[in-house]
């Protein structure tokens, strides 16, 4: 290992820092067969700030009480020397405006605030908290611009605002703006994932005050799939795009919001770039749902770290009718300072001349502290073996507090860490060694909120808290105690595969930007270190950014949220980054083959609306649709099996063959000879009907608990969501029992029609020299060893989905026979 004392911030910076502070210097830098398609007609119609500071003091204590003193003693310094660098000309004019005079419309926010918790004080815990915290807040790079942000936002629709991570976006954009007066409804901030979301609800709530969620006296609330939390007098809502995309549904036009902040939109998740789309039409005027508006007016914030600001300013001034910029005025100030080649921060652009008064951009510059970054000399071949040295290395050498936070692929793997390390804790924390203890916690998509937000809460005395996490950890979110991140530099991404017509999971090396979000995650609450798990000329090498997500993707999600929006014509539907035709008309073939678009037209049917308000991808949106017909009859165990794939994996991994019979034997009796579908209903049915001790039924069944909790939840949600659809009466489901029922061949034959009806390109046929080959695309594919039919030989499988290591294997298999295929595409819908 190579300490190279390195930290993330830009050259320029690291210059006018070291001369600054010369005893910093040591720490600081950065770092189906054809026959089956219908209606193939309509697929030939298809063709055609503050200059300053960055760290404001490397001495800060941990406590929060010692942190809070040495910022203030620093605070009346910093505040008179910072100055607001502005980007642009519109804030630049509006900074004029102020001087001459004009007040912004709340007077300066400083004030406000502190008048704020002033009127709360009555001794009140959460007015102390508000108190307390309003001290740190007013020590972020972000505190300084506040007045400037809100005259932006009040002379301006559009405001493009990029600052570092940590530099106070997330947590004080919407304070600064729920009391201007054209703020008279409700400000969304969305983000790209459910744990930030709630998390950031959470904290704004304590930064403003006032209790969370549906409480009267509560001004934040948060809406994220499978949790609402919003209350009728919420100011600010905290919600994933998703979940902003969903509300679109019953109301196209926002018009519960004044303004919607969109977070972290240098992600370019299919959602954002949607949500920026429909955004554009209705901050314009130029979309139809911008009617029903009704002349209120909308703002809109668009925020990022490393966000390309020049781009997002052209597709808006495109939007309001402008020409595409073509002479940038070069950078005003501080150009000299910039190295351009280095990837720690993205620097917005000046906005060009041709900008119009509609639209502001803006850069915070500095974080809050620096982050020491480390790189291994050599590559390593196992990031989890190089990530437990790590760990353990941190925890004999390191000073407590210091929380870990490790960077890693899927839940699979972060299963296995956990393990390891847990497995080694006794040998390394012995009575004798005097190192405090090791708290392993878990953190992906697939986990349940409770067990997500478990990261959050401090660890117990004496304790060191490390968080085995995905890139869901990457942005927006701080958690509290961690001082070292060790970075894998691999994620799983998301990637269509042409010849399968299906996307798959990939694990690939991130970009530049996202090692430089997960290093930030380090020096939020004070000094911290990054240790990358690879070495500085791999860094060097990453992508500066990730190649967008409706570029590598299936479009069908998409195609369809446009579709049931409203959107006629998808193929000029304003999209930052324009993905190929071919693909746009692959995700239309897609719907049309799924029933959603009528063939006439192509415009949304009534199946397909049904599919939208589920939260599920179309393919199993179209099998819960197809179960609820009632020649099938197979909501509920369709529903149990669809919980499944949308939750962790239920099973527990077996890897000593000879351990624990009766365990095996009890978990072999849940198999069902039709396949992985089947044998994932006989579970949770199990598992539900169990009324004495589920967790005891689990162990005795290798079976997870935890993960059965879970899918016990998105089962209830489902159940519900599908009500509302009208899938399902209240009357039928209040009729439905957990009793233990054996699941008849027909019924079980009628749920796998469904899934086949939802996953038409996801079959394969055995062919005469023993292996399956994918009806769509003749690839070979193996049947994964974890499913119970795994070498079987069988005329036909179907499958959940596709997974790559050493061999292309199809993962959660059934038996299918061929002629069901017929018989699924001639049913009329
Ligand atoms: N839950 C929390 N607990 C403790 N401190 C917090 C919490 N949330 C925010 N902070 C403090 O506020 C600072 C700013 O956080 P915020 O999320 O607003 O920054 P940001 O600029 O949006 O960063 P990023 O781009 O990384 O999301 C953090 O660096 C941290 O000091």
């Amino acid at each position: 290992m190579s300490a190279t004392n390195e930290a993330g911030v830009p050259h320029g910076q690291k210059r006018k820092r070291e001369e600054k502070d010369v005893s910093n210097k040591k720490k600081v830098q950065s770092d189906k067969p054809p026959q089956i398609y219908k209606n193939l007609q309509l697929a030939e119609s298809l063709k055609d700030a503050p200059k300053k500071p960055v760290y404001k003091n490397l001495q800060i204590a941990e406590s929060l009480k010692a942190q809070s003193k040495a910022k203030n003693q620093l605070l009346g310094k910093s505040q008179k020397a910072e100055k607001p660098k502005f980007k642009n000309l519109q804030i630049a004019e509006s900074q004029k405006t102020v001087a001459n005079g004009a007040q912004d419309d709340e007077g300066p926010n400083v004030e406000s605030q502190k008048q704020e918790y002033r009127d709360n004080r009555p001794q009140n815990p959460l007015a102390a908290r508000q108190k307390n915290l309003l001290e740190v807040r007013q020590s972020l790079p972000i505190w300084s611009q506040a007045a400037n942000i809100r005259n932006a936002l009040l002379e301006n629709h559009v405001l493009i605002l990029a600052g570092e991570t940590g530099s106070g976006k997330s947590t004080q954009v919407p304070q600064f703006l729920h009391t201007s007066a054209w703020c008279t409804g409700r400000i969304a901030v969305t983000q790209p994932r459910r744990v930030a979301a709630v998390s950031l609800a959470r904290r704004v709530a304590e930064e403003m005050g006032t209790p969370l969620g549906k409480s009267p006296q509560a001004l934040v609330g948060y809406n994220v799939r499978f949790d609402d939390n919003v209350g009728k007098n919420n100011k600010v809502k905290f919600l994933t795009e998703g979940m902003l995309l969903q509300e679109m549904l019953r109301d196209p036009a926002l018009v519960e919001y004044s303004c919607v902040v969109v977070d972290e939109v240098h992600e370019r998740s299919v959602n954002v770039d949607l949500l920026l789309g429909f955004l554009r039409g209705l901050v314009t005027g130029t979309s139809e749902a911008a009617k029903k508006r009704k002349g209120k007016p909308l703002k809109v914030v668009v925020m990022s770290a490393t966000a390309d600001t020049e781009k997002l300013k052209d597709f808006f001034s495109e939007g309001f009718g402008e020409p595409r910029a073509e002479d940038n005025i070069p950078a005003v100030n501080d150009t000299t300072s910039l190295n351009k080649d280095d990837a720690s921060v993205e620097k917005p652009q000046v906005p060009s001349a041709s900008s119009s008064g509609k639209i502001s951009t803006c850069f915070v510059e500095g974080r809050m502290y620096p982050v020491q970054t480390e790189y291994l000399s050599e590559p390593t071949r196992d990031f989890s073996e190089a990530a437990l040295l790590q760990i353990f290395q941190i925890h004999r050498k390191e000073p407590m507090p210091g929380d870990v936070l490790v960077f890693l692929t899927g839940g699979d793997v972060i299963t296995n860490l956990q393990q390891a390390i847990e497995d080694m804790i006794p040998n390394v924390i012995t009575r004798d060694s005097g190192l405090p203890k090791l708290l392993v916690l878990p953190l992906y998509a697939a986990l349940s909120q409770a067990q997500q937000q478990a990261i959050f809460s401090p660890a117990p005395p004496n304790t060191r808290k490390v968080i085995l996490a995905t890139n869901i950890a990457e942005t927006s979110i701080t958690v509290p105690g961690v001082r070292f991140v060790i970075d894998s530099g691999k994620a799983k991404i998301k990637q269509f595969r042409n010849r399968l017509g299906l996307d798959s999971l990939l694990v690939k090396d991130i970009s530049k930007s996202s090692a430089i979000q997960r290093q930030g995650r380090a020096g939020r609450e004070a000094a911290g270190k990054c240790i990358r798990l690879y070495t500085k000329p791999n860094f060097e090498a990453l992508e500066k950014d990730a190649v967008p997500e409706i570029l590598r993707c299936d479009l069908s999600s998409a195609v369809l949220t446009m579709k049931a929006r409203g959107v006629q014509d998808v193929m000029s539907f304003p999209l930052l980054t324009r993905p190929s035709r071919e693909a746009m008309e692959r995700a239309l073939l897609l719907l049309l083959q799924l029933d959603a678009l009528n063939p006439e037209d192509g415009n949304i049917s009534d199946l397909g609306r049904k599919i939208a308000r589920l939260p599920l991808t179309p393919a199993h949106g179209r099998t819960i649709v197809a179960a609820a017909d009632p020649e099938m009859g197979c909501l509920l165990p369709v529903i149990d099996i669809v919980a499944c794939f949308n939750s962790e994996n239920i099973f527990v991994e077996i890897k000593d063959q000879d351990a624990n019979d009766e365990a095996r034997e009890a978990r072999n009796k849940l198999s069902r000879r039709q396949g992985d579908h089947l044998t994932l209903l006989s579970a949770v049915q199990a598992y539900a009907s169990e009324r004495t001790d589920r967790k005891q039924w689990a162990k005795q069944h290798l079976i997870s608990h935890r993960s059965m909790q879970n899918v016990m939840d998105v089962r209830k949600q489902l159940r519900a969501q599908c009500q509302q659809a009208k899938l399902i009466t209240k009357e039928e489901l209040a009729a439905a029992d957990d009793d233990l029922d054996t699941v008849s061949e027909s019924t079980g034959n009628n749920i796998l029609k469904c899934f086949l009806r939802g996953f038409p390109a996801n079959v394969a046929r055995l062919v005469p020299d023993g292996s399956y080959r994918t009806i769509q695309g003749h690839m070979a594919v193996a049947i994964h060893p974890s499913s119970v039919l795994y070498s079987r030989k069988l005329e036909a499988i179907l499958y959940n989905e596709f997974v790559y290591t050493n061999r292309t294997y199809a993962r959660s298999v059934s038996a299918i026979q061929m002629n069901w295929l017929e018989e699924v595409y001639a049913a009329p819908t």
